[in-house]
């Protein structure tokens, strides 16, 4: 069966249909990570959006219980050169096709993804619809057209209560803006004794909860729709040891009076050099974003930059100079990706014992 790809600028893709039968429009983003694409399409940061692959051959190794970023993807479709209809791989369950279907995802295949990127280079991230093959371009232009984007993604992928993943170490509140499990992975792995709290949850709240530290994580959209996330930080840091990932770290930003900015396209991939600027060392790190803090804005400020991109120059990572808080635009927890920076979960776990020992900041002595 065939099945259309419509963007925003009038440009039709045909190809094959694979998945679900559903229609779904999104913002069009390219990852250019040669492996991960089960990690990929369950990172509940890709909420709403359709994600095209650079890589020509998806689906080899099928979907399998052990990869999910997330236990339901919130992408909206996956545009692909080839999907494979017969995945070998031991831990293989599913393919590509079938997770699909089972989750009402509609994907396109033999679509030439490289071409696909060079317009979205060329043009700015843009929208897209996937749908049948008989509807009339103009008609579904039109409506794509009128598609206003959701703000409320990160309502729709943080949890809706909190819920512990206990561990006999450190107490890490993690605000789920939309988690990537491998962060938890990261934290269970380090022992640390954790509670998952939804996005809205308010800075009192985190303290009653006695935290040793608190994570920011991931998560989908604009960081200006989760005001107050915004709200919540600046209540929390300088109370106990701070990381934020990605989103965490957009938040962290605008609650410290910088501003974050859309970019042309973004970064998507498992493969983007980032610069230490304490050591000078890089980094081939895991990242997904559209946003970016805008450096200009952080002259006021108390951040200070600690990373940036090689690529493109821009802020990857940042210190509070006064309080104990750090975060990363990358993805240290890795899944996809390289494993280079998941050094900084144990510097979040120093940092933390650190403050217990000073004895400053010890659970006891944090005053709600
Ligand atoms: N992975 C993330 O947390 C993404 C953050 C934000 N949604 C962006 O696109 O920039």
């Amino acid at each position: 069966m065939k099945r259309k790809l419509v963007l925003e600028d009038g440009t039709v893709f045909i190809g094959e249909a694979f998945g679900a039968e559903a229609e779904k429009t999104g913002e069009i983003v390219f990852n250019t990570g040669m492996t991960g694409y089960q990690e990929i399409l369950s990172d509940p940061s890709y909420c709403g959006q359709i994600v095209t692959l650079t890589y020509p051959l998806v689906g080899n190794y099928g979907i399998n219980r052990d990869d999910f970023e997330s236990i339901n993807p919130a992408i909206h479709g996956f545009i692909v050169k080839e999907a494979a209809d017969f995945p070998s791989n031991w831990r293989s369950q599913l393919s590509l096709d079938e997770f699909f279907k089972m989750k009402n995802i509609p994907g396109i295949a033999g679509i030439d993804t490289r071409k696909l990127t060079r317009i979205i280079r060329k043009t700015g991230t843009l929208k897209g619809a996937l749908c049948a093959e008989n509807k009339s371009d103009a008609e579904v232009l039109a409506q794509l057209r009128a598609v206003v984007l959701p703000s409320d993604q990160v309502k729709r992928v943080s949890t809706k209560s909190s819920y512990p993943s206990p561990g006999r170490g450190c107490r890490v509140v993690v605000v789920d803006f939309g988690m990537k499990h491998g962060i938890l992975r990261e934290l269970n792995k380090r022992n640390c004794d954790v509670v998952v709290v939804p996005y809205n949850i308010t800075a009192q709240e985190i303290l009653s909860l006695s935290p040793d530290g608190i994570m920011l994580t991931n998560g989908p959209g604009d960081p200006k729709d989760v005001p107050q996330a915004i709200e919540m930080i600046k209540g929390i840091q300088g109370r106990v040891p701070l990381f934020g990932i990605c989103l965490g770290h957009q938040l962290f930003a605008l609650a410290n009076g910088a501003n974050t900015e859309k970019m042309k396209f973004g970064h998507r991939g498992s493969n983007h050099p980032v610069k230490d600027l304490s050591t000078g060392k890089i980094a081939i790190t895991s990242q997904n974003h559209g946003y970016t803090v805008e450096e200009s804005s952080l002259k006021d400020t108390q951040l200070e930059v600690t990373h940036i991109a090689i690529n493109d120059g821009t802020v990857e990572g940042l210190k509070h100079k006064q309080h104990s808080a750090f975060t990363v635009q990358y993805h240290p927890e890795a899944s996809p990706g390289p494993e280079d920076a998941n050094g900084l979960f144990d510097q979040f776990i120093s940092m933390i014992e650190a403050a217990k020992e000073e004895g400053e900041k010890t659970c006891q002595s944090v005053q709600i």
